[in-house]
């Protein structure tokens, strides 16, 4: 094979700027409608560097909220200290910390939630979850640590931590969990503290995938978190759903349908139950309460 470089291929590169262009339009479309915030939109594109959030330029983001029109963009972006043709993802800290500051003020309309989304054992809590992530990048996802076995394909730091227990019993020693549990008799759970507070502090609402033991802690000690339960077709569905994914041995599975028998009878102790038959609808449902607990009680002090 030759080693001599590839001649760049120009209509390739002008799909791709027609493609990306399409993309910062579909975030300006949804700023202007308010399918999306503000606050969501800045803190993807200072998630996600190579996301059409940070390639849009900080005068079209602006420009595309209600009430916003050239003049008061040019004065906005003075007042913050922002030059003309700066990108989103280009600012610099100090000029994110202004920008949050700002959008403390103009999107006082919705609170950040804790949002709780338990229920039994392959009922599709991660699948939903999943759709959720994919579909909707304003809503962040914990992700918890556990003394359990990563599975074919699953990803330390992106699925779950995978810790040790002595490293576990130091984290609960620290106070570095928000809730933890033993689950199913097997292994342990918890839902890092500072990842949560740090995405709350920024705006966004955070969904927790967790048990009916963790759900209860939250409820504690968040009493204005959402707790969701995701409930399967029928009992008969969600053996079928645990057997068909095959990654759990009888035993595994037997402890895994006990406790579902106790998740199932604890319905009552949520704020919602939706019922998993299809997982984009499922997701939806999800994302709809969330909404609507984001804009409900935004007058009462929060009680955390
Ligand atoms: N709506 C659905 N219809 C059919 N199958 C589904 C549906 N939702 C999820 N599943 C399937 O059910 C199985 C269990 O799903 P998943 O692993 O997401 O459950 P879970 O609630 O996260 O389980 P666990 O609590 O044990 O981790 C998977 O094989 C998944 O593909
Ligand atoms: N209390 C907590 N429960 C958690 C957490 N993370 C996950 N879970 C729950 O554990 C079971 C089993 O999960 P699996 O990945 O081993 O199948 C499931 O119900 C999860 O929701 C957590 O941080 N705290």
């Amino acid at each position: 094979m030759s080693d001599a470089p590839v001649p760049p291929d120009p209509a390739a590169a002008g799909r791709a700027a027609v493609e990306a262009r399409r993309a910062r339009a579909a975030v300006k479309e949804a700023l202007r409608s308010g399918a999306r915030g503000p606050r969501d939109v800045a803190e993807r594109a200072w998630h996600e560097p190579t996301s059409p959030e940070a390639r849009l330029r900080f005068a079209e983001y602006a420009g595309s909220l209600r009430g916003f029109g050239p003049r008061r963009v040019e004065r906005l972006m003075a007042s913050l200290g922002i030059a003309q043709g700066k990108r989103l993802g280009g600012l610099g800290g100090l000029q994110r910390e202004r920008v949050r500051g700002w959008l403390a003020d103009v999107d006082p309309s919705r609170r950040p939630r804790l949002i709780v989304l338990a229920g039994p054992t392959a009922v599709g809590k991660g699948t939903v979850a999943q759709y959720v992530r994919e579909h909707f990048p304003q809503i962040r996802h914990s992700v918890s640590a556990t003394t359990r076995r990563s599975r074919p394909g699953e990803i330390d730091g992106v699925h779950y931590s995978f810790v040790s227990d002595a490293d576990f019993d130091r984290m609960v020693d620290e106070g570095e969990f928000l809730e933890h549990a033993t689950v199913h008799n097997l292994s342990r759970y918890g839902t890092p503290r500072s990842s949560v507070q740090a995405a709350l502090d920024e705006g966004s609402s955070v969904l927790l995938e967790i048990d009916l033991q963790g759900a209860r802690q939250v409820r504690e000690s968040f009493p204005d978190a959402v707790l969701l339960f995701l409930a399967p077709p029928s009992w008969d569905e969600l053996v079928r759903r645990l057997v068909g994914r095959g990654t759990e041995d009888e035993e595994e599975r037997a402890k895994r349908l006990r406790t579902a028998e106790v998740e199932l009878a604890s319905q009552d102790e949520f704020d919602a139950t939706i019922v998993n038959s299809d997982v984009a609808e499922a997701a939806r449902e999800v994302v709809q309460r969330i909404l609507e607990a984001e804009a409900a009680d935004v007058e009462a002090p929060s009680r955390r």
